[in-house]
């Protein structure tokens, strides 16, 4: 589904350049769930941000799909991009202008659909997620960890293949953290989404299938497949 070869990021620094990632070499099944973990400043966000297509790679190639992604459209891409790919940001990103029924319809109005069409996939995931009494009330109305769940809702939303999570429980007390991983895993195993998140947590990676280590954007091939190890 995802591959990704010799991938790099740079950024101009004086005369020269500062490196963010570096020869990045990855593919990512269909049904995988992935976290990338690694330290502060490693290239965590700015590989999943690549993944997610809100960034370019300076250098490399990137197939979503078995498309190359660096030579599609920017029609073809934003269609992509609203159609197979969630994401969900540590700091929710809702808007605070709209309530939890309108945030979760937003993907569902850049799609095009019709408004039954939209009132039901709304309601479908209102009821899922437990919030259908919450529906009227805006983002700041909400704890931290109901907003995730709409945060969530709104990256589902529109059906898609894949969901790139940055942080998602980074600001979450441990109880609402474990609540949204088990979520992850049920959308994982269940729903046949696949995930790729990106955490500074252990207890956190170990919902997924496999994790992958950054260090000062190098990618350590040595990742390990928590299956295999035993941890799953
Ligand atoms: N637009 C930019 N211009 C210059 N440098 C940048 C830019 N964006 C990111 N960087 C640098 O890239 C490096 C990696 O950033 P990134 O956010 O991907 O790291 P991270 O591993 O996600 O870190 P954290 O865990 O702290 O969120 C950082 O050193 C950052 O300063």
């Amino acid at each position: 589904m995802i591959q990704l070869r010799n991938v790099s990021k740079y950024y101009p620094a004086g005369f020269g350049r500062v490196y963010v990632l570096r020869n990045v070499t990855l593919d990512i099944n269909q049904g995988e769930f992935v976290s990338i973990m690694g330290p502060s400043g490693s290239g965590k966000s700015t590989l999943l941000h690549i993944l997610g297509l809100l960034e370019e790679p300076s250098e490399g190639e990137y197939f979503f799909d078995d498309q190359p992604v660096q030579k599609l459209s920017e029609k073809r891409r934003t269609e992509l991009h609203r159609t197979q790919i969630g994401f969900v940001f540590q700091a929710y990103h809702l808007i605070d202008e709209l309530t939890v029924y309108e945030n979760i319809e937003t993907p569902l109005l850049y799609k095009g659909l019709n408004g039954s069409e939209r009132k039901s996939r709304v309601a479908e995931l209102l009821d899922r997620f437990n919030m259908v009494a919450k529906k009227d009330l805006f983002p700041a109305q909400l704890s931290g960890g109901q907003q995730q769940l709409v945060g969530i809702a709104r990256a589902l939303a529109a059906g898609p293949s894949v969901i790139f999570a940055d942080e998602p429980t980074g600001n979450l007390h441990s109880d609402q953290a474990r609540d949204i991983m088990e979520l992850f895993r049920e959308l994982n195993q269940k729903d046949g989404v696949t995930i790729v998140q990106v955490t500074h947590s252990e207890i956190n990676a170990e919902y997924g299938t496999r994790i992958l280590r950054l260090k000062d954007g190098w990618l350590d091939d040595s990742a390990v497949k928590l299956s295999e190890q035993g941890v799953k």
